[in-house]
């Protein structure tokens, strides 16, 4: 189990946020593998536990209070417009992805406590009664928070840092503001790829904080099962390697974060100065899960019974990635044959996109989505570490990397997904197709039975 799962305190679960939706949730939540013990811990505050159902709260995200708006005002595009406000609130905002690209090693603030991996709270960030003032860059629109407005909402984030993201107006949210993930939702809004990223709605600030408005993926699914896949043979820059090599940091959190899936795996001299660098934390990650093998990897899953997981660093083998896959979609066809048709149409976009030929795209997830009614999506998300290329410079995705080359191996990555599912997809099938022929041969015919 995670550690970031157990560390947490009831503080970081807004223990109002009980309602109808987790109830249900918690009733349909006793077949799960492993909850994490932070959220187990939160239920046992809020009732005695129910025999053998461990209790999963539902997120509920309550906007309150009447944060007014106003309009922008010209003083305010003169600086979106220059840059220079721009540059201002990325510097307010800690954004991991956006600090890998702009901070040295030594800068770098980052252990387990900051990773945030599971079922959680989304604050708002208007607290209720305030009424300091909300506006947006860009596009001018009033933020309409009010007591009218409550609202709830299940939320799940199975891979970044905690924190980074927060409750906004009905069917989005905010994410901290990384000037390079900005800019890469600005361009996709003229790409081949727009389809297939969440909808972007701009840059908002509040109190000298910045985030990025997107659509919430999950709004129009009842109790969805999610999965992340960190896409790619590489999930790190190559500034990052350049960074590390010029001023090494060993970091402790990610020695401890190391040591706890496999003690074997730091150096005799990485376990006796207690660190690694971040490059290697990450090669090794590649190399002990699928990001090598096969250019993706699972980062975490939440199924429809509250359950999740993020203990995948060490699922490498296909059949290991086949036998998880085949636990989200319950077996089920005809979500597997929507993947399927959603991740051939993202290949397809993948290769008109100039965007994604312009780019190094490193640590993007694609993130899927079903629900027992049937809906199943596929989605981009993360581009706080996606890359534009010097001028002139395109990238394959399907050649190795070499260091200079810059390739992330993204299309190959996601030619072996799709052949991952279509193996999930004859798996599933065969598997139906012999249970209906050892059924049929097991039904006593009319003569058998006289
Ligand atoms: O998944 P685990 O093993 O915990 O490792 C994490 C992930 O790779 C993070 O990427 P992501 O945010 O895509 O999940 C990465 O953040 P970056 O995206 O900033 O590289 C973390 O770097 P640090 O934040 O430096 O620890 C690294 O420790
Ligand atoms: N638009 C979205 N809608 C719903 N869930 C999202 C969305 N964006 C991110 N998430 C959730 O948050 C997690 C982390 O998102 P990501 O953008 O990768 O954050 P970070 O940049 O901190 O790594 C994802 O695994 C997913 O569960």
């Amino acid at each position: 189990m995670p550690k970031e799962c157990r560390r947490k305190t009831s503080k970081d679960f807004g223990l109002s946020g009980i309602n109808e939706g987790s109830r249900l949730e918690r009733k349909a939540a006793g077949k799960s593998s492993q909850i994490c013990d932070e959220l187990i811990q939160k239920a046992a505050q809020i009732a005695p536990p129910v025999m053998d159902a461990p209790r999963v709260p539902q997120v509920t995200i309550t906007p309150e209070g009447g944060g007014s708006s106003r309009e922008m005002q010209q003083e305010d595009w003169d600086d979106a417009v220059d840059g220079t406000l721009r540059r201002k609130l990325s510097n307010s905002s800690i954004s991991s992805t956006g600090s890998s690209a702009v901070e040295s090693e030594d800068d770098l603030l980052s252990d387990n406590e900051s990773k945030s991996k599971g079922i959680i709270t989304l604050e708002h960030l208007v607290d209720a009664g305030e009424s300091k003032p909300w506006w947006k860059l860009k596009t001018i629109v009033h933020w309409p928070f009010s007591a009218t407005q409550r609202r709830r909402l299940n939320w799940v984030q199975l891979a970044g840092h905690k924190g980074n993201f927060k409750a906004a107006d009905e069917g989005t949210i905010l994410k901290k503001f990384s000037e390079n993930e900005v800019q890469c939702f600005e361009k996709l809004q003229d790409d081949a790829l727009r389809p297939f990223v969440p909808g972007y709605h701009g840059v908002v600030e509040k109190d000298g904080e910045s985030f990025l408005h997107m659509t919430d993926l999950l709004t129009n699914f009842d109790l969805p099962n999610v999965m992340d896949c960190k896409m790619g043979v590489r999930t790190y820059l190559e500034e990052e390697l350049v960074r590390a090599r010029e001023r090494p940091k060993q970091r402790e959190d990610l020695y401890k974060k190391m040591v706890e899936v496999d003690s074997e795996g730091p150096t005799p001299q990485e376990h006796a100065q207690r660190g690694v660098t971040k490059p290697r934390y990450m090669q090794w990650r590649e190399t002990m899960s699928s990001t090598n093998t096969l250019g993706f990897r699972i980062e975490g899953i939440k199924k429809d019974d509250g359950t999740c997981r993020t203990d995948f660093k060490k699922t490498r083998s296909k059949q290991d990635v086949i036998q998880v896959f085949k636990d989200f979609v319950e077996g089920n066809v005809t979500i597997i044959t929507s993947y399927l048709s959603r991740l051939t149409e993202i290949r397809q976009a993948l290769k008109t996109s100039e965007f994604f030929k312009r780019h190094e795209v490193i640590g993007s997830s694609l993130l899927f989505i079903h629900d027992h009614k049937g809906s199943a999506q596929v989605w981009i998300i993360d581009f706080g570490k996606t890359t534009v290329l010097p001028e002139g410079q395109t990238l394959n995705h399907d050649i190795p990397w070499q260091e200079g080359n810059r390739e992330d191996g993204y299309l190959w990555g996601l030619e072996n997904l799709i052949h991952t599912l279509e193996s999930v997809s004859s798996e599933v099938t065969s598997k139906e197709t012999c249970c209906s022929v050892t059924k049929e041969n097991s039904q006593p015919t009319e003569t058998y039975g006289q």
